[in-house]
């Protein structure tokens, strides 16, 4: 049978490292900030972002004007909103055909879907298996800083809309803390496999 299973956690926690280490083992993950990415090129996802945030939003090729749209909904909780209410159905819909296309070829196959605000939105039973990914907040602040150039000031806006690491814990069905090396999470990603396979068995 196959199974979805979602890694969530906070912004710079570490989601998408693990996402990675899982892809390069051979595992089928997918990114719901791609699914977002490719969402915003279709017309009607356009037209809509359009009519509230304006035109200038979109640059040469129709690409989002990412920076503007970032410190426009991360001042405003409203905009926020808004934009969610347009971006998030179309991300759920690709999801959704993507995952019929998947199982007609591979009915057995796991998804493992990164994705920052699965806890937020309500959406955990959605999902076969929740892993929730957490570090240590001034960790987290300086890997962005450092290697994704977002300033602390930001960071910070961004973090204080999703969901505390102590209330994702709470509702996940297995953690993996991510405050040390990429060595160590590689070893909680074979960890967790080891424990997937247990559960559901091997794919
Ligand atoms: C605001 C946008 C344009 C900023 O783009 P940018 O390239 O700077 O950031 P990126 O998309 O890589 O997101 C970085 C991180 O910010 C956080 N984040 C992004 N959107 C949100 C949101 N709506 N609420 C809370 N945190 C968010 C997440 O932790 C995410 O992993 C972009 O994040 C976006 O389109 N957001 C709305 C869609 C959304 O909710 N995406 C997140 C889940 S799919
Ligand atoms: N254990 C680690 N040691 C050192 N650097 C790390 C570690 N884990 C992640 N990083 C780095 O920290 C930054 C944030 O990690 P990552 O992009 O995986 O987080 P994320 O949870 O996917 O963030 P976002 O919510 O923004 O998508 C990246 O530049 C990544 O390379």
């Amino acid at each position: 049978m196959s199974k979805k299973i979602a890694i969530t956690g906070g912004i710079g926690s570490g989601k998408s490292s693990l996402a990675k280490i899982l892809a390069q083992k051979g595992y089928c993950v997918w990114d719901a900030d791609v699914f977002s990415r490719e969402v915003l090129f279709f017309p009607e996802v356009q037209a809509r972002i359009k009519a509230i945030f304006g035109n200038s939003v979109f640059i040469g090729d129709g690409q989002l004007n990412r920076e503007l749209v970032r410190s426009q909904i991360f001042a405003n909780a409203k905009l926020k909103k808004s934009l969610e209410k347009i971006i998030h159905p179309a991300i759920h819909d690709l999801f959704n055909s993507k995952y019929r296309e998947l199982l007609k070829v591979a009915s057995t196959a796991w998804v493992f879907y990164e994705a920052s605000l699965i806890l937020e939105k309500g959406r955990k039973s959605f999902f076969d298996f929740c892993v929730v990914v957490v570090a240590d907040e001034n960790v987290k602040l300086r890997r962005l800083s450092e290697k994704r150039n977002l300033p602390e000031a930001e960071a910070r806006k961004i973090m204080a809309t999703q969901m505390s690491d102590s209330e994702k814990i709470s509702h996940a069905d297995y953690v993996i803390d991510n405050s040390a090396s990429l060595d160590l999470l590689e070893k909680s990603a074979e960890k967790l496999i080891l424990y997937l396979s247990e559960k559901f068995s091997s794919p």
